[in-house]
């Protein structure tokens, strides 16, 4: 591991190969079971995130594009109806404006899924879209980018409509939007989430809402303060955080329900249940569906260890090793109880280490801070639970 001050943007990928260099204990599955059966026994707190939240930690820390190297899959039901593929942004035909924009932000190309889901979702006439692949590979800039070159700004009426499971990631949408849409002043984008408030009897002009299912059933269907049968276009974003979460789903579909036959709709997940694709398959007539295996998330250029450990003690002497052997410049170190987190991070404090933690007891804006603390590279150690992962560490 290099030296380095903060993790970079084009680094941000490796953060999850550090953590399989310094997840020093790897026991085998009757010793893990055992050790877990032990810390559960001895009342130890087993930190938990809400998909919704784990969701949002990934994009926090990803901020680098996933590249892969797996092929498409692409199903359609009418195999003779055209599928378009670019490999670079000029061959969209975009308005220079938001072509500006999406230069501006630093994508030469499109991703992967970018490739066939983009020229699919500007097709003409609209084409219905499920895509999935997993977090950090351009699935969000991409129907941010379709949304925005749907608008007519001729007309002040809601034209796009971006169903977010949470607050926090209809306001990591709306950031995407409002960059990419830097050069074109004349779109208006508009949150449905809490705290937002609009007059009864009032009409909205703006033409994007994005915006959580309950704030959005309540604009569109019980004050309408917009007019649903004109929406053109409709995005289902995290579909699988959305199931995941109490209501939602249920919500969304009364929204479906009232909008026009001809609106365009885009779904979009991480992941590919069935009941993911149930939902997908009863919001989006006739799609196309486009799905990106999983990538390998280790590189060729980490080398893994492994460290036989009996006990803490011996973890920490571990640690203490490798700290003695390389140079480490940031690392994040995953424990499976807050009190194990705590309990390192106190011994490592005392070695004279600047150490974060990360656990389930922080809210979700202290655990944003957090990461970006140690993104900005003001602690050099970052102690978490499995707040970063559905799986434990
Ligand atoms: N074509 C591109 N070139 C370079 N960077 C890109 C490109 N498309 C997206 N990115 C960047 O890659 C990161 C992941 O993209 P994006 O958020 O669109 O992925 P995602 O699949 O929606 O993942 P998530 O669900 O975690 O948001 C973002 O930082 C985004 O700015």
């Amino acid at each position: 591991m290099a030296e380095s001050a903060a993790i970079s943007a084009s680094e941000a990928k490796e953060l999850t190969s550090l953590v399989n260099n310094l997840d020093i204990t790897r026991p085998s599955d009757a010793e893990k079971d055992k050790n877990e059966a032990g810390e559960a026994a001895a009342g130890e707190q087993d930190d938990t995130a809400s998909p919704a939240d784990t969701s949002l930690l990934r994009k926090i820390i990803r901020k680098g594009l996933v590249e892969s190297k797996q092929d498409l899959e692409i199903q359609r039901k009418d195999p003779s109806s055209p599928l378009y593929s670019v490999k670079t942004f000029d061959a969209l035909r975009l308005k220079p404006e938001l072509l500006k924009g999406v230069y501006a932000m630093g994508f030469n190309a499109p991703s992967k899924i970018q490739e066939t889901a983009v020229p699919t979702l500007l097709a003409h006439p609209p084409q219905n879209l499920i895509a999935q692949s997993q977090s950090g590979t351009g699935k969000t800039a991409a129907f941010v980018l379709a949304m925005l070159s749907r608008v007519d700004t001729s007309e002040n009426y809601p034209q796009v409509l971006c169903l977010s499971p949470t607050y926090e990631l209809a306001i990591q949408t709306g950031e995407v939007a409002a960059k990419m849409a830097k050069f074109c002043p004349d779109i208006r984008l508009q949150y449905a989430v809490r705290g937002e408030e609009v007059a009864r009897g009032h009409k909205l002009d703006c033409h994007i809402i994005i915006g959580t299912p309950g704030k959005m059933l309540d604009w569109g269907v019980k004050f309408r303060v917009f007019d649903l049968k004109k929406i053109r276009v409709f995005v289902l974003d995290e579909a699988d955080v959305m199931i995941a979460t109490q209501g939602h789903q249920d919500q969304c579909i009364r929204i479906h329900k009232h909008l026009s036959k001809d609106c365009q709709m885009m779904f979009f997940s991480a992941t590919y249940e069935r009941e993911v694709m149930e939902f997908a398959e009863y919001i989006v007539e006739n799609p196309v569906i486009i799905r990106l295996k999983r990538e390998q998330e280790s590189l060729d250029n980490i080398k893994q260890y492994y460290v036989k450990c009996r006990n803490q003690e011996e973890k920490y002497q571990a640690i203490q090793n490798v700290y003695g052997v390389i140079t480490v410049g940031q690392a994040i170190i995953f424990c499976h109880t807050r009190k194990t987190a705590s309990w390192l991070a106190t011994k490592m404090s005392k070695d004279g280490h600047s150490v974060a933690v990360l656990s389930g007891d922080l809210t979700v804006e202290q655990r944003l801070a957090v990461l970006d603390r140690f993104r900005d590279g003001k602690e050099k150690v970052l102690i978490t639970t499995n707040v970063l992962s559905r799986g434990k560490c």
